[in-house]
């Protein structure tokens, strides 16, 4: 059996719709689970001439190729620098009727660090005071640490600079030069982008059997200086593959606590959402909405590379077709070519074919070719709710396969 538990803050009527479908998933589920071999992987074979007939569908003017990699940041270089340590005071103490008292000029405070944190894409899963951070477009390209205060008289130490702490998507990769020095792969995770520098000592820390009174204080150390490169690769169990205005942000929000914009032109979500889909027993699903692919991406067109950076990471993929243009299949193969050209193996990776719109009748009627052409489909309706429970089965069969395959190699399965 595998029930399901969906949460939701959608409208009302998709509150309804949902409890509906949630129930009949109840219902359905529970006779009947997969047999293994639909979970395997499957590779379709892929016409490599014939990868260029998916038309996108008319819509609002698409953004230029230059905007929207202006406007879908997964990298950035980054200069950080530690917060300086305070400087050390030297001053002497006094007292009435003294002449002279001894030293007491107190250290100054370390310099802050700076620190970038892995934050989670899943706002149910932080503390209400975090935010949850989607993509690397809020990261400064500079940043300067907290300088620690300098000694004060009366042995007073300075007060150290605070933390800083720069927030970053989980599955953000820092590199320094080549180098990948950091993977910020699980949330919470922590680099210390750059040192503070180490107080002053004040003229107190110097005095000693034969020096009686120093008047040496030693100023604090600059907090350290690199520039770090961030590369953002999501992180989530399944990536949903999808030409533009093929529904992956509807179906996204349909299964999951996600909210990524839908409208009716291509190229609406320019960075990747990640959704949580959460079934009974705890068990969470990370699903990515990927922006959408175009023919020439592994080249770089569209939103291209960065885009298919983003699949290396997940373990499953949905191809997430729309029905209701004509030849559909044809998009599945032409997503095939695009991941297999980026990256060999990509395409085999489990995944499961999402037939979207079903609810259009021209839709319906194109479902049995689709099906001719590809075997097993999920065909279903990201608006309408249609099918969805088959869907999510699909995707917990896999998931569980993912998770059992880690563990047998002695791996942790990623964990939301
Ligand atoms: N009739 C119908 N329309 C749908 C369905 N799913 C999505 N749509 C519509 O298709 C259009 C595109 O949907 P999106 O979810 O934004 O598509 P997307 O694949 O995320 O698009 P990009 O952001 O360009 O990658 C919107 O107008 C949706 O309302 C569906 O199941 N049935």
């Amino acid at each position: 059996m595998v029930p399901l538990r969906l949460f939701s803050a959608a409208s009302q009527t998709l509150l309804e719709g949902l409890a509906q479908w949630t129930l009949s998933a109840q219902a359905s589920l529970r006779p009947h689970r997969l047999p293994p071999q639909q979970a395997s992987p499957r590779l379709l074979s892929v016409d490599c001439t014939d990868h260029a007939r998916h038309q996108e569908p008319p819509g609002k003017k698409p953004l230029s190729e230059k905007k929207l990699k202006r406007y879908f940041v997964d990298h950035r270089r980054v200069l950080v620098r530690g917060g300086n340590g305070g400087s050390g005071m030297s001053c002497f103490h006094s007292e009435p009727r003294k002449e002279f008292g001894g030293p007491d000029g107190g250290d100054g405070g370390n310099g802050g660090h700076v620190i970038l944190r892995g934050t989670s894409t899943n706002v149910l899963a932080l503390p209400p005071a975090d935010q949850h951070v989607k993509s690397l477009s809020s990261v400064l390209s500079q940043y300067q640490g907290f300088s620690g205060e300098d000694g004060g008289r009366k042995n007073c130490f300075g007060r150290s600079g605070a933390v800083l702490y720069i927030r970053v998507p989980v599955g953000t990769l820092v590199k320094e030069g080549s180098e990948v020095v950091a993977d910020l792969s699980l949330p919470g995770q922590e680099y210390i982008a750059a040192l503070g520098g180490a107080g002053g000592k004040g003229n107190r820390f110097f005095l000693a059997n034969d020096n009686r009174a120093p008047v040496t204080c030693t100023p604090g150390q600059p907090g350290q200086e690199r520039i770090l490169h961030l590369e953002l690769k999501t992180m989530a169990h399944a990536g949903m593959v999808g030409f533009p205005n093929a529904g992956k942000s509807s179906l996204l929000r349909a299964i999951s606590n996600a909210r990524p914009a839908v409208a009716s032109y291509p190229f609406t979500t320019l960075n990747p959402h990640v959704g949580i889909v959460h079934y009974e027993g705890h068990q969470q699903v990370a699903v990515a909405d990927i922006p959408g692919i175009i023919r020439g991406a592994h080249q770089d067109r569209g939103l291209g590379l960065s885009f298919l950076r983003h699949i290396e990471r997940c373990h499953l993929l949905l191809f997430v077709v729309d029905l209701s243009l004509p030849e559909p299949w044809t998009q599945v193969e032409d997503l095939k070519y695009e991941l297999e050209k980026y990256e060999e193996g990509l395409s085999e990776r489990p995944h499961v074919v999402v037939a979207n719109k079903i609810d259009l009748p021209q839709a319906r009627a194109r479902l049995p070719q689709l099906q001719a052409h590809l075997g097993q489909v999920i065909a279903l309706s990201a608006v309408t709710g249609e099918n969805l429970e088959q869907l999510l089965l699909h995707l917990k069969v896999l998931h569980d396969a993912y998770v059992e395959a880690e563990l047998e190699q002695g791996r942790q399965p990623l964990r939301w």
